[in-house]
């Protein structure tokens, strides 16, 4: 019998592949010498749909960009340049088990209208049922810009559940207690069947589970930008935990990868104010990753995050993801510290 969701996986796996590489040139030939801030975030989302819309043409699409500003936009050449890296990330060989079947192959190039409609085919608005795909093309765009971690991210949902969730991290160490041993990983899941962890190229599979954990051992991950999760309010936990290690700061769902592959111990992200909704790309893939993995994931209620809800999950009671042993600590201290601090407000 095969494997659920086999091409699916194969796939999404290539399509993460393809725009991994095409925000490494983005880097490499454009953020270092300019601030072209959203080109690689464009072109590798002009990547992924294009891909899945060849192999799943009917599959809708929750994708965070749209094309109306490149629409609109001339007279920069910001467009011409999207188009031209889309169409090289498109149409290269990759080597390996090169999947040109799920590329466009040589000589197949898309036009700049084809690769707009691309990128506006992730205008769908999501919802309780059917097949959907969601694309952050680039997670951390903060990260991206400065050099530091981000992630190519892509998840299948089915009638509200995450299926498979794969993130591409170009710039993670393959071991973060050993960054000489060379950076770059793609993660995947796929719901019921484990998560793994593979080269960039897509080789050499590993097989993740989250290890069991003490206070001692535990350090949160949390964002860098202190305006998208409090690191206040983690400090109070941490402290209410007895956890003395100081936290690991870095952007984007690499925190998920990290926390599937052991390193941390529990990502935490409480918001900062009233009115931002956590949108389902920055979250869908790092699910199914983490749970695979043998973990938890959940809001500050306990409940499970409900994807089924659009392009957002809704009113926002924060993310606590860990391993199933420490997961039960760090809610129980999560909501110690919130109670302290609805009884600090109403004094
Ligand atoms: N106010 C607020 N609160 C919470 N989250 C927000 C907020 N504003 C933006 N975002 C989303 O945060 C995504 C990046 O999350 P990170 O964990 O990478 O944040 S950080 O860059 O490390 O601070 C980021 O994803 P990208 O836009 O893909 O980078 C946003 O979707
Ligand atoms: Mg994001
Ligand atoms: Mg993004
Ligand atoms: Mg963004």
């Amino acid at each position: 019998m095969s494997l659920p969701y086999t091409t699916e996986k194969q796939v999404a796996v290539a399509a993460v592949r393809r725009a991994c590489v095409l925000t490494n040139s983005v880097f490499n030939k454009l953020v270092k010498n300019e601030t072209l801030t959203k080109v690689g975030d464009y072109a590798a989302q002009a990547v992924i749909s294009s891909i899945l819309h060849r192999a799943f043409p009917e599959d809708p699409i929750v994708g965070e960009e749209d094309a109306a500003d490149l629409r609109a936009e001339s007279g920069t050449g910001m467009r011409e340049r999207i188009i031209e890296l889309a169409n090289e990330a498109l149409v290269g060989e990759l080597g390996l088990d090169d999947n040109v079947e799920w590329g466009m192959g040589p000589g197949q190039e898309k036009t700049t209208e084809e690769l707009l409609d691309a990128i506006d085919r992730g205008n769908y608005p999501g919802g309780p049922s059917g097949r959907m795909w969601t694309i952050d093309p680039i997670d951390g765009t903060k990260g991206f810009l400065r050099g530091e971690q981000y992630a190519v991210c892509l998840s299948l949902i089915v009638d509200a559940q995450v299926e498979i969730g794969v993130i591409g991290c170009p710039n993670l160490p393959v071991d973060l207690s050993k960054p000489e041993q060379g950076t770059g990983c793609i993660f995947v899941a796929v719901r019921g069947h484990g998560a793994e962890q593979l080269t960039l190229s897509g080789a050499s599979p590993e097989p993740l589970s989250i290890p069991a954990s003490t206070s001692e051992n535990l350090n949160f991950l949390e964002s860098v930008e202190a305006a998208h999760s409090s690191h206040s309010f983690n400090d109070r936990v941490s402290a209410l935990l007895g956890i003395t290690r100081p936290p690991i700061r870095m952007d984007s769902q690499a925190k998920y990868c990290c926390l599937a592959r052991g390193e941390g111990g529990a990502y935490l992200r409480m918001p900062t104010g009233v009115g931002y909704r956590e949108k389902i790309w920055d979250h869908a893939p790092g699910q199914v990753l983490v749970e695979e993995a043998g973990g938890i994931v959940t809001d500050s209620r306990g409940q499970p995050l409900n994807f089924g809800l659009g392009r957002t999950l809704g009113e926002n009671f924060g993310v606590i993801a860990a391993g199933k042993d420490v997961h039960p600590r760090v809610l129980e201290a999560v909501q110690k510290a919130l109670s302290e601090e609805k009884e600090k407000a109403r004094v």
